[in-house]
């Protein structure tokens, strides 16, 4: 263990996405089974206890990899020096809650945090946010941290693209592992658009082998949705599935990918709006993302995503109202 440890600062730590995250990143899955970690844990004063609870039980687990652990509410502390941000606490919709106090809650949540991001974070710092609205979330941070290059803030949709692997690999009774090239357009809401026209399996075209009505009418509200048939089936939101996601994204963001799916800061490509954190195909080259460029794209999917666009747009727009960015 000659090398320096890797700080990853995790926000929302004793939540239920921290608690299936933690562990999986102290024993080497987020970055890689020979790189070090430090962890640091920011959450709201009232949860630190339970944040030290967990601390507690990664103590007890003895990890090779694990150099320590920081527990603070303060996110000055938490980013100074951090190598990688996980951002999973946010300010959940409660009942009677417009979508305007839903953006200005984690508005509050996510300036400052990015704020302290761009002040104290280490010169390589990646962001991934997962805290909901993640896409716009992402786009609050990033505009907080003007002296962080923007393209290290992203957004997770990794979620959905398992889903749509694993919904697709059971319809054509493959192996996900057979399933190339899937990509899910645009924010994770269930406006997003899971595209079937560019995935292959079997060196065939996925939106070939499945008919029309399915692809439309099942597999696309299936993927798009499944975060409530989670909340309805489990009683609380996907945990596992969305720790999961997020060792997927900072996995590939930092060690290459050919062919995944992440929201990133458009450069325009595709018709979507310079600056907007929207999901698209990537792959990630050198410990950068890029999008994939040259597909074509025809006027089923074309629509869908602009609609999913659209609605990042307007969402856009309300923070601005907002004076959140
Ligand atoms: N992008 C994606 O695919 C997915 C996103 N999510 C979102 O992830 C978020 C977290 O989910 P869970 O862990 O299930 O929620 P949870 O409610 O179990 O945990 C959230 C934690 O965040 C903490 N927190 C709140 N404000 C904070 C702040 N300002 N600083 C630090 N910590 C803070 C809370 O104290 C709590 O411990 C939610 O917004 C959820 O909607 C969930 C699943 C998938
Ligand atoms: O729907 C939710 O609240 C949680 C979520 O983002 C998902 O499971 O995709």
């Amino acid at each position: 263990m000659a090398q320096t440890p890797v700080k990853v600062t995790v926000t929302g730590a004793a939540g239920q996405i921290g608690y299936a995250l933690l562990f999986r990143i102290a024993s080497g899955q987020l970055l890689g089974a020979d790189v070090p970690v430090k962890l640091s844990l920011l959450e709201i004063p009232q949860a630190v206890k339970a944040a030290e609870g967990t601390a507690m039980e990664l103590d007890d687990c003895a990890f090779p990899l694990l150099s320590g652990i920081e527990i603070t509410d303060d996110a000055n502390k938490a980013f100074d020096g951090a190598n990688v941000a996980l951002l999973v606490g946010a300010r959940p919709r409660t009942a009677g809650m417009e979508r305007g106090d839903l953006l200005q809650a984690n508005g509050g949540i996510f300036g400052p945090q990015g704020k302290a991001i761009n002040d104290h974070a280490a010169d390589d710092i990646r962001v991934l946010v997962v805290g909901n609205p993640a896409n716009t979330n992402a786009l609050i941070a990033q505009q907080s941290a003007p002296d962080v290059p923007a393209e290290r803030f992203t957004a997770m949709t990794r979620l959905d693209h398992n889903r749509a692997l694993s919904q697709l690999a059971a319809k054509l009774q493959v192996p996900v592992t057979e399933i190339k090239k899937m990509t899910i357009w645009g924010n994770h809401s269930a406006t997003q658009y899971p595209d079937l026209f560019h995935t292959e399996v079997g060196g065939k075209i996925a939106a070939e082998l499945v008919d029309e009505a399915w692809l439309r009418d099942t597999f696309i509200p299936t993927v798009a949705k499944r975060g409530a048939a989670i909340i309805e089936a489990r009683g609380a939101s996907s945990a596992a599935s969305a720790a999961n996601a997020a060792i997927d994204h900072v996995f590939d963001w930092v060690n290459g990918t050919e062919w995944t799916s992440a929201a990133i800061p458009s450069d325009g490509s595709y018709g979507v709006p310079e600056g907007l954190i929207s999901s698209f195909p990537v792959a990630s080259r050198d410990g950068k993302w890029e999008i994939i460029q040259g597909l074509e794209i025809d006027a089923f999917s074309r629509e869908r995503i602009d609609a999913s666009v659209r609605e990042l747009e307007e969402e856009r727009t309300a923070v601005r109202e907002l004076g959140l960015i």
